[in-house]
């Protein structure tokens, strides 16, 4: 059954390329979530990415409490498309008439195959968009506050596997190079981490190499004998098959939708892996955007934020040990939690920020 509120499949009327646009739940407020431009052997593999990313970043928002609900767009593109500069303005004009279509229920904002730039050319046509460049008023690339908050939830498993949460001399594989793995990679090298590293860009090996990273193929890199595996590119990398060849002791990172299905969870718990959901250890990202866009936050009080994902994974691993559930579980009871008290009580609360739409939220 379909849970979400509203899907939005459109062609769009420039580039010829399908836009589907996913409002999972705006019961905490209007929803936002990332735009991902990426490859798709058929644009219906486009649209279940689109239904789970956007009910990820429902739970996502929900454990960090933030006032919004969760939403996702995707732009399926056909495999071996590229997008020279003025297709992709084009594909960019399409997806931001959808976004003013929907009056302010869902803001988009960077994803896999999206930056700041890209949030520039949609806010030619809609404020309802954040991320754009500092000098055009957003609070700018996304990528390095989830890279930051990816590092609290780290230094929060380290502490849950080892007793402190010093990440130097851990052994950490990160899967994926980009905008995120790459910032993390090089913070967690500045913490002295040892670290394996994998992109399917062979061009990213440069950068392992600079940071004195192992480089590993992407086929290898999952079964490392590593504390941390550390998923930053793309999503259903854990699947039943996988885990029992798994040999790190956890897995956490900011890559969304890691799981192929939700038991992946359980039975990961049944091997002793810890796993950190997804939507937790990469919150840091949104949480910047909505602390700086919507409240206004400075850039103090924004990191204190991000970096207090560290407490958010500690309690969830805490909790789970001492009820005897998995992290997953354990956070999507948190999730619901916040859902059912949004849903109930402040329900006339949630609506008229619904109807108000992004930008309009009360400082908190
Ligand atoms: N950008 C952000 O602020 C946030 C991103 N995320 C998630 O983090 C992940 C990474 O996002 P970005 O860095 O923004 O995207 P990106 O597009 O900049 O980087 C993704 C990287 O993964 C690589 N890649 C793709 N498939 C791979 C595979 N099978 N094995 C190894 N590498 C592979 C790509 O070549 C690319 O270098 C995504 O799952 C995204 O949804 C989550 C929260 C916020
Ligand atoms: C960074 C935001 C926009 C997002 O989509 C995410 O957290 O996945």
């Amino acid at each position: 059954m379909l849970d979400h509120e509203e899907v939005v499949i459109r062609v769009g009327r420039r580039s010829g390329l399908p836009v589907i646009l996913a409002v999972h739940s705006t019961v905490l407020g209007p929803a936002a979530g990332g735009l991902r431009i990426w490859h798709y052997p058929d644009w219906r593999d486009g649209l279940t990415d689109a239904l789970r990313l956007s009910a990820g970043m429902t739970l996502k928002m929900a454990v960090a409490g933030l006032p919004s609900g969760g939403g996702k767009t995707v732009v399926a593109l056909p495999e071996g498309t590229r997008l020279g500069p003025d297709r992709r303005r084009a594909v960019l004009q399409d997806v931001a008439d959808v976004i003013a279509s929907l009056d302010g229920t869902y803001a988009t904002g960077p994803d896999v195959g999206t930056g700041p730039a890209d949030m520039a050319v949609i806010g030619e046509t809609t404020p309802h968009v954040f991320c754009r460049p500092e000098e055009s008023g957003g609070s700018g690339d996304s990528s390095p506050h989830t890279a930051l908050g990816t590092i609290a939830a780290l230094r929060a498993v380290s502490r849950h596997l080892h007793g402190t949460p010093a990440l130097d001399g851990r052994r950490l594989a990160v899967i994926g190079l980009g905008r995120v793995g790459e910032h993390l990679a090089r913070l967690l090298a500045a913490e002295g981490a040892e670290l394996t590293v994998t992109d399917i860009e062979p061009g990213r090996r440069a950068t392992a190499e600079a940071l004195g990273a192992v480089w590993r193929g992407p086929e290898e890199i999952l079964t490392e004998d590593v504390d941390v595996v550390v998923p930053a590119a793309l999503g259903s990398l854990l699947t039943r098959e996988v885990v029992p060849r798994l040999r790190c002791k956890a897995v956490a990172g900011p890559a969304n939708n890691q799981l192929a299905t939700p038991d992946v969870a359980d039975l990961m718990h049944r091997h002793g892996i810890v796993w950190v959901p997804d939507y937790v250890a990469g919150a840091g990202g949104v949480v910047n955007a909505i602390s700086t866009e919507l409240h206004h936050a400075g850039p103090g009080e924004a990191r204190a934020r991000v970096l207090a994902i560290a407490q958010t994974v500690g309690e969830l691993l805490d909790a789970a040990a001492r009820e005897g559930l998995t992290p997953a579980r354990a956070a999507a009871e948190t999730a619901r939690r916040r859902l059912r008290a949004a849903a109930s009580g402040a329900c006339g609360e949630s609506a008229s920020l619904a109807s108000r739409g992004w930008g309009h939220l009360p400082r908190p």
